[in-house]
Parts: structure tokens; C-alpha cells; sequence
């Protein structure tokens, strides 16, 4: 029996291999086999590679702009808005957080349509979404279109012959309302990621001080807000419920849920992979164009539809004459990347990371605003010196579990149905009020099961506290057969926005 025989398939396999390599020394060198030899012939001096290397133009594109970026001086959008086309409130009164952390003193930009009538009883309240400033539309000061430009103005939706309608910046943001790239009066410095963590529910109280002390309104005629601007007005009738008469949440939830929270956990870890990002100081350096390109481009998947690119886009490429290419390439492809771009410098890397967590953080469970407020007012005296207290808050507390994750039955404290009567609870606060609820069908980031269940469980609570049969709470679904543009439709689809709400507020 030959040895070959015996020896295990993969020593047999070297075996095969050395026999094609003569030894000179303690080097192997290929014996020229008769395919090798065929090879080598083919192939000239200089040697050329089988195929042509491929282009990267995108990736030239974002050296170049690295590039000019660095030669022009960082300059994004954002840092360059004129103080003087935004109104600026400041609070010099200390606001304590949800989560343990707190400002000394915070400002928000904010800009007004209409007038507020004598007895300040017409006052609406604009919440917007994640990345919005508070320039819904245009006015004396800022003539450029605002992103609520028909809905807003004399005889429109948001009719400002009748109503004094504000809009803010929210705190966190970077339009001129005091944000991470803002500076901490502490030490002279930005606040990068020295910022503390902010809740939607910190986002209103701070609104609440400009309505209630600057404005004067004891009473908001209307809160109104789409996407986060949603989860805000209702946060706002949570923390402030006799100080507001009617309340709209659009394309909103009462808690954030896991598919939404995951979609951005995406966006942070691609921006923060970012090496410009810096851990959030970046402020004197490249800003992390890149990152916000990319988290962009994810988020936009989260704010449209398919069905709206099917129809749209379908799978044709931007230009089919050329070669597939690795770079943008289908219609889609180009149409994200356009999207990333434009948005890249328009908005702090920092404000997206920090406003994006407090979506994810959101709930409205009875559970959980108790539990914040208790931090709140710990923070709070330990602050003015009524208690000693540690802050429960610390840097140190921002770490995983050192063991690693086992899949189990979810470790559920409450059941389900706990759960949920919790988040119940916590929307009983103002089950009495006057909401409406709209939701669309084509909206994956937000879908229509969570609006569902804030008019559901306001409905229940006002049914259960005796205070009506439910009429109070207006819930309004578009189908797929009126908007396909998913969580953007408040920003497309005015009309069949427009319509329930101009119905709603009387
Ligand atoms: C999560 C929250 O709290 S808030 C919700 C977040 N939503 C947002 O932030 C909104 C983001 N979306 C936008 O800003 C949109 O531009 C809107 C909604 C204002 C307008 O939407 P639309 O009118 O449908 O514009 P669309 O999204 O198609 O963009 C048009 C741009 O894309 C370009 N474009 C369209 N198709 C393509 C394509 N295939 N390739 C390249 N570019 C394209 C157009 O030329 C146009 O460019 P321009 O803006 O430089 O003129």
C-alpha cells in the first residue's frame, strides 16, 4: 500500500502542491507546468491585469470635497444661520433633564406668522421633525420658502388671519437653539459630546418657558407637529395638559419601537465610523461630511416609500449605455446619494446623533415619566444644594453589560398587557383633550399600528374615566391609495393633511 494512501487529506493535498514546486534551498518555486507555461507566454512586459481597474467617481468626489473643505475652511450650512432671520428667546434659569443631565441656561430660535390676538387665546404651537429648523415658512425676516410653506398663511390650513402660529428650533438642534455645537458657558468651550442626553419631553419644557414667559400664553389654542414633531405634541399635552386646548400628532407614536430605533441606531454608527466625527469635536476641523452623507441616505429610506420608487425609479440604471458600475448607479442609487449630499453640511452631526437618540428614547408610559421626573427633581436639588445626591447620570453608567448576550425569553419586569396599560396610563393624563390622530399606511418608520394605538388607548382612558364615549379623539388613516410617500407624505401631501386638521382645529 502506498503511503498516500494513509496520509490525511489535507497533508495529501500539500503533498500535490510541493510536487509542482522545485526546492532551491529553503525556497519553493513553481515547476513550469505545461498551463503556466501557456500563461506566461500570454502575458507581456509590463503586465496588464485581466480587466480595466473600475472607477470610483464617488469616491473621488468626496476626497475633492474633503479637499476643498479643508482649503475653503469647514463652514457647513448650519454654522453660517444669520441670527437675524430667526427670533432668539433665552432663558437664563437652569433646565434640568430626563435623564440626569442639565443646562445652566439654553436659548431657542423660533419665528411667528400671524398675531396673537388680546387675550392670547389663538396661540398655535409648530413642533417639527428631526432635522427641521424653525423656519416653516417665509416672513419678513427670511423670505426663502419654508418646509411648511402652503400650509401655513392667510386662508391656508394653518390659517395665520386667525391664529398666531409659532415654530421652534428644538433645544439640541443646531438652528440657532442651544445644541451641542453651542458653547458651554462652563469653561468657553462647545459642548460637543459633553452635552447631556435630551428627552422629547425635555424638547417641550424648554419650548413650554418661551410660550408661557415670553409669549405670555397660558393656553395654546393648538399644538400641532409631524414625526418627532408628533411624539412632541403629545409629550407637550402630557407635561403641560391644561395649557393646551387641542392636540395633532402626525405620522407620531407614544413609544418609539425596535425596528425605528434600529433604522437609527444604523444612521449614528455610520456617522460616528466617520473618523472626522472625532467622538463629536470636530468643531475646529473637517466636520464628518461623510458620515452625515451616508446616515442621510439611510435615513431617506426610512422617510419614503417602495411603492413610491417602483413607480418613480423602478430598476432603471442612470445610464445604461455606460458599464455597472460600484458607484451610484441605478436611478435610485443617484437619487440617494443626491439626497446625502445635499444634506451632508446642512445640518451638525452632533444635533442628528443626540435628537436622534431622544426619538428612541421616547415613551409616554406612566412608568417611565414618573421615573424622569424623579431624576428631574434629584438633579435639581442637588443642584441648588437641598440634597447631596448623587446624579444617577454618570459617564460611566454609558457601558454594555459585561456579559454577552444570550438569547432568552425576553426578562419581561411587567407582562405585555402591564406594558401596555402603563403606556395607557400615561396618555390618561390628557384622555379628556381634544387630538387628533393621523396616520398613513405607507409609513414604515412610524407605521400605522402606532397611531392606531395612541387614539386606542386615549379613547379607552377617556371611555374608562367617564369623560366621553371616545368622540373627543379624531383618528384619520391614509391609505396607500392616497399617499405613497411613506413618512414624508406631511410634507407632500398637504392636502389630505391639511383637510383634517383645518376640520379639527374649527
Ligand atoms: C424623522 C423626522 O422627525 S422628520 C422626517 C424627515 N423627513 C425629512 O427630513 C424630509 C426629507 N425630504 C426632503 O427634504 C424632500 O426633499 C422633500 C420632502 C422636501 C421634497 O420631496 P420631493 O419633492 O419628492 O423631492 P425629492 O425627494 O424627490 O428630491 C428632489 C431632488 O432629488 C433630485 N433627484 C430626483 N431623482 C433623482 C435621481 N434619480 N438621481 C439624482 N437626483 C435625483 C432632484 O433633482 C431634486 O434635486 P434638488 O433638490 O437638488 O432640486
Amino acid at each position: 500500500m502506498s503511503t498516500a494512501h494513509i496520509m490525511k487529506p489535507a497533508i495529501r493535498r500539500l503533498a500535490v502542491l510541493t510536487r509542482n514546486f522545485s526546492t532551491s534551498g529553503a525556497v519553493l518555486r513553481p515547476r513550469p507546468t505545461q498551463a503556466s507555461a501557456a500563461i506566461s507566454a500570454s502575458i507581456r512586459t509590463p503586465r496588464h491585469a485581466s480587466n480595466p481597474q473600475m472607477a470610483f467617481p464617488c469616491l473621488d468626489k468626496r476626497e475633492q470635497k474633503s479637499q476643498a473643505l479643508l482649503n475653503e475652511g469647514p463652514e457647513p450650512a448650519y454654522s453660517k444661520i444669520g441670527r437675524e432671520s430667526v427670533h432668539i428667546y433665552k432663558s437664563e434659569e437652569p433646565i434640568f433633564l430626563d435623564y440626569g443631565g442639565f443646562l445652566p441656561g439654553f436659548q431657542i430660535a423660533y419665528e411667528s406668522w400671524g398675531i396673537l390676538n388680546a387675550d392670547a387665546s389663538n396661540a398655535i404651537l409648530i413642533h417639527t421633525g428631526l432635522s427641521a429648523s424653525s423656519h416653516a415658512k417665509s416672513n419678513s425676516l427670511n423670505q426663502k420658502s419654508g418646509w411648511w410653506e402652503e400650509f401655513i398663511g392667510p386662508g391656508k390650513y394653518l390659517d395665520t388671519d386667525r391664529y398666531f402660529v409659532v415654530c421652534t428650533n428644538v433645544i439640541g438642534g443646531c438652528y440657532g437653539s442651544t445644541g451641542p455645537s453651542s458653547v458651554d458657558p462652563a469653561d468657553g468651550d462647545r459642548y460637543a459630546t459633553r452635552f447631556p442626553i435630551l428627552s422629547v419631553n425635555d424638547m417641550v419644557r424648554a419650548q413650554h418657558r418661551l410660550i408661557s414667559q415670553h409669549f405670555g400664553v397660558k393656553k395654546l389654542y393648538a399644538s400641532i407637529g409631524a414625526s418627532m414633531g408628533g411624539m412632541q405634541s403629545l409629550a407637550y399635552a402630557q407635561e403641560f395638559t391644561d395649557e393646551v386646548e387641542k392636540v395633532i400628532s402626525i405620522s407620531g407614536c407614544a413609544k418609539s419601537h425596535p425596528y425605528s430605533i434600529a433604522m437609527r441606531h444604523c444612521q449614528r454608527q455610520v456617522l460616528m465610523s466617520d473618523p472626522n466625527w472625532n467622538r463629536g469635536f470636530y468643531y475646529d476641523s473637517l466636520p464628518p461630511h461623510t458620515g452625515m452623507k451616508l446616515s442621510r441616505e439611510i435615513a431617506t429610506i426610512t422617510y419614503r416609500s417602495g411603492p413610491e420608487w417602483e413607480t418613480r425609479f423602478g430598476t432603471e440604471r442612470a445610464d445604461p449605455s455606460k458599464q455597472p458600475a460600484l458607484c451610484p448607479d441605478f436611478l435610485i442609487e443617484t437619487y440617494l446619494d443626491h439626497q446625502g449630499e445635499k444634506f451632508c453640511l446642512e445640518y451638525d452631526a452632533n444635533s442628528l446623533l443626540y435628537i436622534s437618540k431622544a426619538m428612541d428614547l421616547f415613551n409616554l408610559s406612566k412608568t417611565n415619566r414618573d421615573k424622569a421626573e424623579e431624576t428631574r427633581l434629584g438633579s435639581e436639588a442637588r443642584f441648588t444644594g437641598e440634597s447631596t445626591r448623587d446624579i444617577k447620570f454618570s459617564s460611566s453608567e454609558c457601558a454594555l453589560p459585561n456579559e454577552p448576550y444570550t438569547e432568552k425569553p425576553r426578562r419581561r419586569v411587567v407582562s405585555f398587557e402591564e406594558e401596555k396599560d402603563d403606556l395607557r396610563q400615561g396618555l390618561e393624563k390628557f384622555a379628556h383633550k381634544d387630538v387628533l390622530v393621523i396616520g398613513v399606511e405607507s409609513d414604515i418608520l412610524f407605521p400605522v399600528w402606532q397611531q392606531r394605538e395612541i387614539s386606542q388607548f386615549l379613547k379607552e382612558s377617556a371611555k374608562k374615566l367617564g369623560i366621553s364615549n371616545g368622540d373627543n379623539i379624531r383618528h384619520v388613516e391614509l391609505g396607500e391609495d392616497i399617499s405613497m410617500y411613506g413618512h414624508d407624505t406631511f410634507l407632500l401631501s398637504l392636502d389630505y393633511i391639511g383637510q383634517p386638521v383645518r376640520d379639527f382645529l374649527g
